[in-house]
């Protein structure tokens, strides 16, 4: 790629699609990163002949600008201690806990606002320097809410689109943020601002008027321009979703198919196997879930031999101090419901702390008779929609958090209370008897509502939103 190749079309996250890693040869590689947000945009990047800048994944590398599986890469490089300040700190030990209804507490430190910041401004240069005239810049998620602004003030003439990935809480939470005038600012110099729900839009516009005093009118926002006048910025719901299509049609391919019979079998053929996949984080309550199966088999509800619960529970931001502290309590857990209701030939919980390729988690959700999904809070979660698009045989049952975003489209899981464990139990034994016919029925439903906005709809919908609005602006 020639040096300074210029793109009408950009998109910036603090995670490209790949993560640099040393494969087991000793040889530099590339890995798919983890995560809904890059499940999300890759396919949306592959339709586009456009750039992605972010991260490789690992400190302290510097990398030219690459082709990877199709995709233009533009790495972005953080120090040791901007992993550590800007990426572990303020993204994930302030704003993630923050956003999430404080679910655990976040820690305010000055040190890590000054990192986030610089990162910030680097990302915001990164992509301006190669941002053809005009063109469209569209920012993802949490970790890079001021490069919105930086880059208007960079780049007045790009068109600037921000998503934001996680839920934006309401007032009373938001304004504990020390910072919290900075980082609206920074998203009002978008053009758009994308959210989940409907609610976190909401969250957003009123903090706006709490802060600054703007006049909203939903969906549009008015700032103020120095010189007199304003410019109209919009803050709407674009629920995210995955590429429909090609998670169905990998769940029909012959060999996942048997790959799925073969997982059923290796489980010992049980009558019902449960299944979680979740990155080990403190959002997904994977605690909750334990709780309720483990009262269930206590009650003799169910039975080891008879049912299965397999959590997927894949490495997540492994040196950060509340991360630790889950991983410790969620496998306490699982050794001793293990310990008490484990046979020598049956187990009580398979849980498998490991990223897996698409390929299994497909094969997993095939196999898997009931999806556990039982969120404290998350931004949508994909995986509830990938269980939905996979199952072409109009079966299997999806409890799902009212909590995640998805509950606002996928009305007819079960939709549960995950800190109502008596609910939950509930809710988790109707799907264990669930009779066929009924399993069908809520499946064939939600299997409509997901064909109506799969990922290309969402993101096509945010950029002609985009559009629209800077046709207006202009
Ligand atoms: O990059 P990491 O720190 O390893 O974390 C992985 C990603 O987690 C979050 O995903 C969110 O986006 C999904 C797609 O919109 C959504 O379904 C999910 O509810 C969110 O939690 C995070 O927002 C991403 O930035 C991370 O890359
Ligand atoms: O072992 C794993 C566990 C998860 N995932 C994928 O990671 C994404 C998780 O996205 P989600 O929106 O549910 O949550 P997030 O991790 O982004 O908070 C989904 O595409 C999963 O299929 C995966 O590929 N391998």
């Amino acid at each position: 790629m020639p040096k300074n190749q210029e793109y009408d079309f950009i998109v910036v996250s603090n995670r490209l699609p790949v993560d640099r890693i040393i494969d087991v040869d000793g040889e530099p590689t590339w890995r798919r990163s983890p995560g809904g947000l890059v499940t999300a945009l890759e396919p949306v990047m592959r339709e586009a002949d456009g750039a992605w800048v972010g991260w490789a994944g690992k400190a302290d590398l510097e990398l030219p600008p690459s082709t990877e599986d199709g995709i233009h890469i533009v790495p972005v490089a953080l120090s040791a201690l901007e992993v550590e300040h800007y990426y572990e700190g303020f993204s994930n030990d302030t704003l993630w806990p923050l956003y999430h209804d404080v679910i655990s507490p976040p820690a305010f430190h000055r040190e890590w606002w000054e990192s986030y910041r610089a990162v910030n401004r680097r990302f915001a240069e990164a992509s301006a320097a190669i941002a053809a005239p005009n063109a469209t810049v569209w920012v993802q998620d949490y970790q890079l809410q001021l490069v919105p602004a930086m880059l208007r003030e960079l780049r007045p003439d790009l068109t600037i689109g921000f998503f934001n990935h996680i839920p934006f809480p309401p007032y009373g939470i938001y304004s504990q943020l020390p910072w919290r005038r900075q980082i609206v600012e920074g998203l009002l110099g978008a053009d758009v601002i994308g959210f989940q729900r409907v609610a976190d839009a909401g969250n957003f516009s009123r903090a706006v008027r709490r802060l600054f005093g703007y006049a909203t009118k939903s969906p549009e926002i008015r700032v103020p321009l120095e010189g007199g006048g304003h410019r109209t910025v919009v803050a709407k719901a674009f629920p995210i979703s995955i590429d429909v299509e090609s998670f169905e049609q990998m769940a029909r391919r012959p060999e996942i198919i048997e790959r799925a019979r073969q997982i059923r079998e290796d489980l010992g053929n049980p009558t019902t196997i449960m299944l979680g996949v979740d990155r080990l984080d403190y959002t997904k309550g994977i605690g909750h879930r334990l709780k309720a199966y483990g009262e269930l088999l206590s009650s003799g509800s169910i039975t080891v031999g008879d049912s299965i619960l397999v959590q997927v529970a894949s490495p997540s931001r492994e040196r950060v101090e509340a991360y630790m502290q889950l991983r410790d309590e969620i496998e306490l857990t699982v050794g001793r419901l293990n310990g008490d209701y484990a046979t020598i030939s049956h187990g009580a919980i398979a849980y498998l702390h490991h990223g897996y390729p698409r390929e299994e988690m497909v094969a997993l959700y095939l196999a898997a008779d009931v999806m556990l999904v039982t969120a404290l809070r998350d931004g949508m979660n994909l995986v509830a929609k990938e269980y939905v698009a996979c199952r072409h045989d109009e079966d299997g049952v999806l409890v799902l958090s009212e909590f995640a975003g998805a509950a606002d489209e996928l009305k007819n899981a079960l939709l549960v209370n995950p800190h109502d464990i008596e609910g939950l139990k509930e809710s988790m034994m109707q799907a264990v008897v669930m009779p066929k016919r009924e399993r069908g029925s809520r499946m064939r439903a939600l299997r409509r509502r997901l064909r109506d906005n799969d990922v290309s709809h969402w993101s096509h919908t945010f950029l002609e939103t985009l559009e629209g609005a800077a046709r207006k602006a202009r």
